[in-house]
C-alpha cells in the first residue's frame, strides 16, 4: 500500500477547517509581497541618492510608503499566524479522537500488546509536541520560502549573472544540510524510541511505587528509570556530536550570499557590465534574502521531528480493525451460545488448541481448570475482546463476526477480574452500564448489588469521585460496583470472570446474593477458582492447557474426569469456610424459584 504523505494526513485531521490553512498560506503570500516592495524602494533610494536626486519629498513618500508596507505585513502575518493555528488545534483534536476512537475498534491484544504509557506519550506529549510547528510552519515556511524566491527572480531580471552568483554558496550549505539530515534522521528516530522507553520506564515505576516499596526495590527500580533517563540523555548528545559539524557548516555558508555577489559583482562593475547602482540594488536584494532562508532552514529540523511523530501516529490509526458490519442483518434467535474448532494465539503462541463448547440459553456455566489453562481468554473471545484465529462463536446461531460491534456488547455484561473504576463519581461509573441511565435506575442496581449502603457511606455518597482506577475504594466494593454496572446494562448474558477474587469471607455472600439477583433468568458464564461457588451449574466445563478435558455437571466430573476429581479434593482439603449459601449457582436458583 502506498504510504501516505504527512501533507495529505493533516489535511484529513483538519477536516472542516482546511480552509483555515488555505486562508493562512494566501495571507502569508499577501505578506510576502508586502515585504518585497520595501526592497524595491529601498533600491531605487539607493539609485536616485547616485544619481544626485534632492527631492526630498521623494524620499519622505518612500519611507512611509515602507512603514505602510510593514505595517500590511505584520497585520496579514497575524491573522495568518491566527487562521493557522485554529486550524492546527482542529488537527490535533481530531488526531487525538481518531487515536482513542481506534484504541475502541481493533482487538483488545493489539492494544495490550504495548505499554500503556506509550499510548499516553503519543496521544498527550508527542501530539502536543507538533503543535507549534505545525501551526507556524504554514505561515512561516511559506512566507520565507517564497520571499527569497521573488527576490532572487527580481535579481535574475536585474542581472542574471549577479542573480546566480547567490547560489554558490547557498549550493555549499545545501550540501551540509543534506549530510546532517541524512546523518540525523536515523538517530532521531533512536533518541525517539529512547524518549518513549523512558515515558515508560516512568509510568511503569509510578504505577508499580506500591509493589517496589512493599518489596523495598525503591533502589533498583529506580536506578532503571535513571538509566532510561542518562540513556535518552546520551542519544541526544550522540545525535548532537553527529550533526553539529554539518550543522554549523550549513548555517554559516547558507546565507553567506555576498561570498558569490561582492567578488562577481565587483569583477561585472570594474569589466563595465553592471552598472555600480544595480551593484548596490544587488547587493540590498543578496542581504535580504538571508534572514528569511536562515529561518525557513531552521524548520526543516522541526519538520523531520514531525513526520516522525505522525509515523508513531499513523502506525497506530492504520492498524487492522476488528471487522465487524455495521448493520443488524442477520438477527440472533435467542442466546445460545457456541464455539467451534477455536484455535487463538497471544503473539505467536498458540493458547487455545481447538474448543468446541456450547452454552445453553438461560443455564448457568462455569469453566474450571488450571492456572494459565485458558479460562479467561475464552471468556474475551466470548465477550469479542479479541478475534478468534480459527473457528468461530455464535451468538443465536449467527456469527459473532457478523454482528454489528454495539449490537453484540449490549447482549453481553462482562464483569472482569480486574474491571476498572474511571476517575469520575459512583454514579457515573454506574451509569456506564446503560448510556442515559436515570438516577433512580443506577441506585436499584446499586440496591440490587449491595452497594447502596457502602455508597451512602462514603463522603459525598454517590457523588464520591472514586481514584483512578477506582483506588480510594476497596476490592470488594469495587467489584460491588462493577457488578451494579452489569446489573443495569441488563443483558442476556453475563460473563463473571472471579467475581468474588477480591472478597472477603464476610462480604462474599453480599457479593453472591448480588450475583443472583444479576443472572436471574440470564445465561451465566462463571470462571472460579472456588469450586464449591459452581457445583450446582448446570454444566462445567473443565479447561486444561487451552483444550477441554471434560464437560458435564459436578456429579458427572467427579465420577469420570480425573482432574477435576484432583481439584474438587484439593479444594475441600483447604476449604474450611465455603457454605452452601455462599454459592453463586445455588443462590441463582434459590432467587429463581422465589421469582
Ligand atoms: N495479553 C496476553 N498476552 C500474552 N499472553 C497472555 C495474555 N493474556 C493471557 N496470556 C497467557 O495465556 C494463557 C492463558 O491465560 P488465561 O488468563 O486465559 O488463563 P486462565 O485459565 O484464565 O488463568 P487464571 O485462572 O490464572 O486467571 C496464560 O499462559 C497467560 O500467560
Amino acid at each position: 500500500m502506498k504510504k501516505r504523505s504527512t501533507f495529505s494526513w493533516v489535511l484529513e485531521f483538519a477536516g472542516r477547517k482546511k480552509s483555515y490553512y488555505v486562508g493562512s498560506v494566501l495571507l502569508a503570500i499577501l505578506g510576502v509581497a508586502a515585504s518585497f516592495i520595501p526592497y524595491l524602494l529601498i533600491a531605487d533610494v539607493v539609485g536616485k541618492l547616485l544619481s544626485g536626486n534632492r527631492d526630498l519629498g521623494y524620499y519622505l513618500e518612500s519611507v512611509i510608503l515602507m512603514g505602510v508596507c510593514w505595517i500590511v505585513r505584520v497585520a496579514f502575518h497575524s491573522i495568518s499566524t491566527t487562521l493557522s493555528h485554529v486550524a492546527t488545534f482542529n488537527v490535533l483534536g481530531g488526531i487525538r479522537r481518531q487515536l482513542c476512537k481506534k484504541l475502541s475498534t481493533i482487538p483488545l491484544g493489539s492494544v495490550l500488546d504495548d505499554n500503556s504509557g506509550s499510548y499516553k506519550n503519543i496521544i498527550v506529549e508527542r501530539v502536543d509536541a507538533m503543535e507549534t510547528t505545525l501551526a507556524h510552519i504554514v505561515p512561516e515556511f511559506t512566507s520565507n520560502i517564497l520571499l527569497p524566491i521573488v527576490m532572487f527572480i527580481y535579481l535574475l531580471t536585474l542581472d542574471w549573472r549577479v542573480g546566480l552568483s547567490n547560489l554558490i554558496p547557498a549550493f555549499i550549505g545545501v550540501g551540509f544540510a543534506a549530510v546532517m539530515m541524512a546523518k540525523s534522521q536515523g538517530e532521531f528516530e533512536v533518541t525517539v524510541q529512547k524518549t518513549k522507553y523512558l515515558n515508560d520506564t516512568a509510568v511503569e515505576y509510578i504505577n508499580g511505587i506500591e509493589v517496589i516499596k512493599a518489596f523495598g526495590k525503591t533502589g533498583s527500580s529506580y536506578e532503571k528509570f535513571v538509566n532510561a533517563a542518562r540513556e535518552g540523555a546520551d542519544c541526544f548528545i550522540n545525535w548532537m556530536r553527529k550533526c553539529i559539524w554539518w550543522q554549523a557548516g550549513s548555517v554559516s555558508f547558507m546565507p553567506a550570499t555576498f561570498l558569490g555577489v561582492l567578488p562577481v559583482g565587483l569583477f561585472l562593475v570594474r569589466g563595465g557590465s553592471l552598472t555600480p547602482e544595480n551593484f548596490i540594488t544587488c547587493v540590498i536584494l543578496s542581504a535580504g534574502l538571508i534572514s528569511p532562508l536562515v529561518i525557513a532552514f531552521s524548520y526543516m529540523d522541526d519538520i523531520m521531528k514531525m513526520q516522525t511523530i505522525f509515523g508513531e501516529i499513523t502506525e497506530i490509526i492504520e492498524r487492522k480493525d476488528m471487522v465487524r458490519p455495521s448493520e443488524l442483518t442477520k438477527k440472533p434467535v435467542g442466546s445460545d451460545i457456541e464455539l467451534k474448532g477455536v484455535k487463538f494465539s497471544y503473539k505467536d503462541k498458540e493458547i487455545l488448541h481447538g474448543i468446541d463448547m456450547e452454552i445453553k440459553q438461560g443455564q448457568v456455566n462455569a469453566f474450571v481448570g488450571p492456572s494459565g489453562s485458558g479460562k479467561s481468554t475464552i471468556a474475551r473471545l466470548i465477550d469479542s475482546l479479541w478475534d478468534v484465529d480459527e473457528g468461530s462463536i455464535t451468538y443465536g446461531g449467527v456469527n459473532i463476526k457478523d454482528l454489528p460491534l454495539d449490537y453484540y456488547t449490549s447482549q453481553i455484561a462482562y464483569v472482569a477480574q480486574d474491571n476498572y473504576l474511571f476517575d469520575m463519581t459512583v454514579m457515573d461509573n454506574i451509569r456506564l452500564g446503560r448510556e442515559g441511565a436515570t438516577d433512580e435506575e443506577v441506585i436499584n442496581a446499586a440496591k440490587a448489588s449491595g452497594c447502596h449502603e457502602f455508597i451512602l457511606g462514603l463522603e459525598n455518597g454517590y457523588d464520591t469521585v472514586v481514584g483512578g482506577a477506582g483506588g480510594h475504594l476497596s476490592g470488594g466494593e469495587r467489584q460491588r460496583i462493577c457488578i451494579a454496572r452489569a446489573m443495569l446494562k441488563n443483558a442476556p448474558v453475563v460473563i463473571l470472570d472471579e467475581a468474588t477474587a477480591y472478597t472477603d469471607p464476610e462480604n462474599e455472600a453480599i457479593v453472591q446474593q448480588s450475583v443472583a439477583k444479576l443472572v436471574q433468568g440470564k445465561t451465566l458464564i462463571v470462571i472460579a477458582h472456588r469450586l464449591s461457588t459452581i457445583q450446582d451449574a448446570d454444566k462445567i466445563f473443565v479447561i486444561n492447557d487451552g483444550r477441554i478435558e471434560a464437560s458435564g455437571s459436578h456429579a458427572q466430573l467427579l465420577s469420570e474426569c480425573i482432574l477435576y476429581r484432583k481439584m474438587w479434593d484439593a479444594h475441600v482439603a483447604s476449604r474450611d469456610e465455603d457454605a452452601p449459601e455462599n454459592n453463586a449457582a445455588s443462590a441463582a436458583r434459590k432467587e429463581a424459584a422465589n421469582a
